[in-house]
């Protein structure tokens, strides 16, 4: 792990503190909604704060932030010898278990591991995913080697009905081939939480995974003003760092990304990479449909 991050603000919540002995879990952070015309004059430092998700992986914790953007909670779970479970937290989720009102998909971006859910064992491997149904009372996160540790990146969002618990394979995934080396944009999107494979609520994720030497993502861009989303771009190495583009069409911004980092991407902005080399990222997506071809095409002309 590079040099340790610093530690950053925490904006009204009050501080995690450990459960128990062996679990430790933290809801580090709140994130507001963001107007547009306000963010038009944030600073670096301001963009960074509101839209960038800095702390999700360290060893032995399980790390979450809420986000007011679709109520979406972005975390990270990296157990090492004893078992991470999954609380809920009073100040933001209120419910007693964290998934009375929520659903939850989990993606490993570490080694082996497994989920137990309601005391059921899900086997994940490297890119794994799993979907777990609402009313879950029990969620908990192993590593099989705590020397070569799981990480599972967490994203959940309210829901209502319960589905079925289930692991998604990357190699059972809906692979989609797109983009072309000419444009540096050749990657492969994996449709993994989506109405072809697993059924949810609201939630829609996967993951997309450049090819070696193609550094765009979702490039010409796109906007989905009926669902926000979350990326965490991860596969990059210490030294590399992905420039991602947010704004509305005709003004956009930019963040510097490293290892292990999400975004917040509200609605009415757009979402696209360019990294210093090829990486891989998990997008999830939250609101008012689970139709992922639902995007507006943003024209090249359109851009500031
Ligand atoms: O609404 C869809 C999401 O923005 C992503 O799936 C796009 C993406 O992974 C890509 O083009 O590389
Ligand atoms: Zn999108």
């Amino acid at each position: 792990m590079p040099g340790r991050r610093p530690r950053r603000p925490v904006f009204g919540v009050p501080c995690g503190r450990p459960f128990s002995r062996k679990v430790f879990i933290m809801m580090i952070d709140v994130r507001q909604v963001s107007h547009p015309d306000a963010v038009s004059g944030y600073d670096t430092a301001a963009l960074r704060q509101h839209f960038l998700v800095e702390r999700l992986f360290e060893p032995g914790k399980v790390l979450l932030t809420y986000s007011h953007v679709e109520r979406f909670v972005i975390g990270g779970a990296t157990p090492r010898s004893d078992a991470l479970k999954l609380e809920s937290d009073k100040a933001t989720i209120g419910s007693p278990n964290f998934l009375d009102r929520r659903e939850l998909g989990v993606f490993n971006i570490g080694g082996p591991g497994k989920v137990v859910a309601d005391g059921e064992t899900y086997v994940l491997g490297h890119r794994d995913a799993l979907y777990v149904a609402q009313g879950t009372k029990d969620v908990e996160f192993l590593s099989d080697d705590p020397d070569a540790p799981a990480k599972f990146y967490l994203l959940s969002t309210p829901a209502h009905a319960r589905y079925e618990t289930k692991v998604v394979k990357i190699a059972e995934a809906k692979a989609m081939p797109l983009g072309d080396q000419a444009t540096a944009n050749k990657r492969t999107i994996y449709q993994m939480i989506h109405p072809d494979v697993v059924k949810s609520c609201q939630l829609v994720m996967g993951m997309t995974e450049l090819a070696e030497g193609n550094i765009w993502n979702t490039m010409p861009c796109h906007v989905h003003d009926r669902r926000s989303e979350v990326y965490l771009y991860f596969g990059l190495p210490a030294d590399a760092r992905v420039v991602h583009l947010m704004g509305k069409p005709e003004e956009t911004r930019h963040l510097v990304v490293a290892d292990g980092q999400a975004i917040i991407s509200p609605p009415w902005s757009i979402h696209s990479g360019v990294g210093t080399r090829a990486y891989t990222f998990i997008w999830g997506m939250g609101g008012d449909n689970i139709d992922y071809t639902d995007m507006d095409m943003v024209a090249m002309d359109q851009l500031r």
